[in-house]
């Protein structure tokens, strides 16, 4: 039994229950015994959540990504101007790790995104600049060793005056890729993704933006414009947070509905061997085959992804134009598995080329082809 006790442990209970239901065995009339002994629903709201669980959970998972990916990608049209296509800010960079942010950051513009910014420390500034005269680079952040107790709160003021400057004219924020844990940024960072939730700005949380929102799950609960990529420890550790529980494969996408709903309806894209992705609505997976190589990074190319393609089903769904099949469906899942398509088949194209010597560049360079494939430029 993965679930300790919790009020959210109810639905990943309902989640069992179904996948027993439709086996009909005497395991889940025992689930149905605990679900009424822990979960308090009346038997009227449980068989609704139930029926709603089984509908959910019984229909196939695979999405239709290469369809998604045709219907959301904006064509190339000699009328638009700089700016139509996509402009997203990364909020990530320190001392430790520049390469995450440069990650993210350009493979926004490789798949087509017009401009793509970084907010980073002044220490990683110089560096990201260097990766690439393609980037507008910000060096606006600050850790706790730069700044005196006494000009914390002057600074925290600065920091958000710079990124407010912008913050209106941004499609999507990637808060993460390689931000560190620094404490004083931390705060800095949790102000910055308040104004930018202000803003209806979506959100696109990684790497140690996800150890942030586990501690501050209110940053992001409830936030509809919110996703969150983790990777398998940062999955644990929200589960931990959230469910009172341990990860289970089992029932792994009941597991995904109840984290997702457990954290207001925000949208999470599960890595892993297939990505699975929910926004406590539905779940889909996306099992492209993609690469064996494992290498750093790839999550990177990953979050910068999704906030291209959730720019670009957002303003496809406001336009009310193009492909009608696509119009009940959540943007941010609509992002999130076009972005985890692309990635999977850009790491496979990848792999055949370069094999066991693979590297996170190497993908970002069979971005465009990638999307080639699936969507031709004209
Ligand atoms: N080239 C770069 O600059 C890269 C930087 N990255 C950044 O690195 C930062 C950390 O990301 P990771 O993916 O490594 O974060 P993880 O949380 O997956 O792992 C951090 C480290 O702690 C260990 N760890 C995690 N949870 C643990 C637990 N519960 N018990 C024991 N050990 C545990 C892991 O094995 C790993 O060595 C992020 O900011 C990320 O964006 C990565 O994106 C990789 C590439
Ligand atoms: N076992 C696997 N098989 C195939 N693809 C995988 C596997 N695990 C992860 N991926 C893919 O690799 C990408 C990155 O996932 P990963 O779990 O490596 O993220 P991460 O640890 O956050 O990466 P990063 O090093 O950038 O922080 C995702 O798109 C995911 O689909
Ligand atoms: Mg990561």
């Amino acid at each position: 039994m993965f679930v300790k006790h919790g009020m959210n442990s109810q639905f990943a209970l309902l989640g069992i229950a179904t996948h027993c239901m439709l086996g009909s065995s005497a395991v889940f009339r025992r689930q149905q015994f605990l679900i009424r002994t822990l979960g308090g629903y009346t038997n009227q709201t449980h068989h609704k959540r139930i029926q709603q669980t089984k509908a959910m959970s019984g229909i196939a998972m695979e999405a239709d990504a290469e369809h998604i990916l045709r219907a959301i990608t904006p064509t190339l049209d000699p009328t638009k101007h700089k700016g139509q296509a996509g402009k997203i800010a990364i909020i990530g960079g320190c001392r430790e790790y520049t390469g995450a942010p440069y990650f993210a950051a350009i493979s926004a513009l490789k798949i087509g995104a017009d401009l793509s910014h970084v907010f980073c420390t002044k220490d990683a500034a110089s560096v990201i600049k260097s990766y690439s005269p393609e980037l507008i680079v910000h060096p606006v952040l600050e850790e706790s060793y730069s700044v005196r107790d006494e000009d914390k709160l002057s600074t925290l003021g600065k920091v958000l005056a710079e990124v407010d400057k912008w913050m209106e004219r941004f499609d999507c924020l990637v808060v993460g890729p390689g931000l560190g844990r620094d404490p004083f940024l931390l705060g800095c960072v949790s102000e910055i993704m308040k104004h930018a939730r202000q803003s209806n700005v979506p959100i696109v949380v990684d790497g140690d933006g996800l150890f942030l929102v586990t501690n501050s799950l209110d940053l992001v609960s409830g936030y509809r414009l919110a996703v969150l990529t983790p990777n398998v420890n940062e999955y644990k550790r929200l589960v931990q947070k959230v469910l009172n529980c341990e990860v289970t494969d089992q029932y792994a996408h009941e597991q995904l509905l109840s984290l997702a709903k457990g954290i207001g309806g925000v949208t999470i894209l599960r890595k892993g061997k297939s990505d699975l992705i929910s926004d406590s609505e539905t779940v889909k997976s996306v099992s492209i085959y993609g690469s064996p190589r494992r290498c750093g990074g790839q999550g990177d190319i990953l979050s910068g992804s999704v906030a291209v393609f959730l720019s670009w089903a957002r303003q496809r769904l406001a336009a009310a134009e193009g492909d009608l099949s696509i119009s009940k469906i959540n943007p941010t899942m609509l992002g999130c598995i076009a972005g985890s398509a692309l990635m999977r088949k850009a790491a496979s194209l990848a792999f055949q080329n370069k094999k066991r010597s693979t590297l996170t560049s190497d993908i970002i360079e069979c971005l465009g082809r990638s999307l080639e494939d699936i969507c031709p430029a004209s």
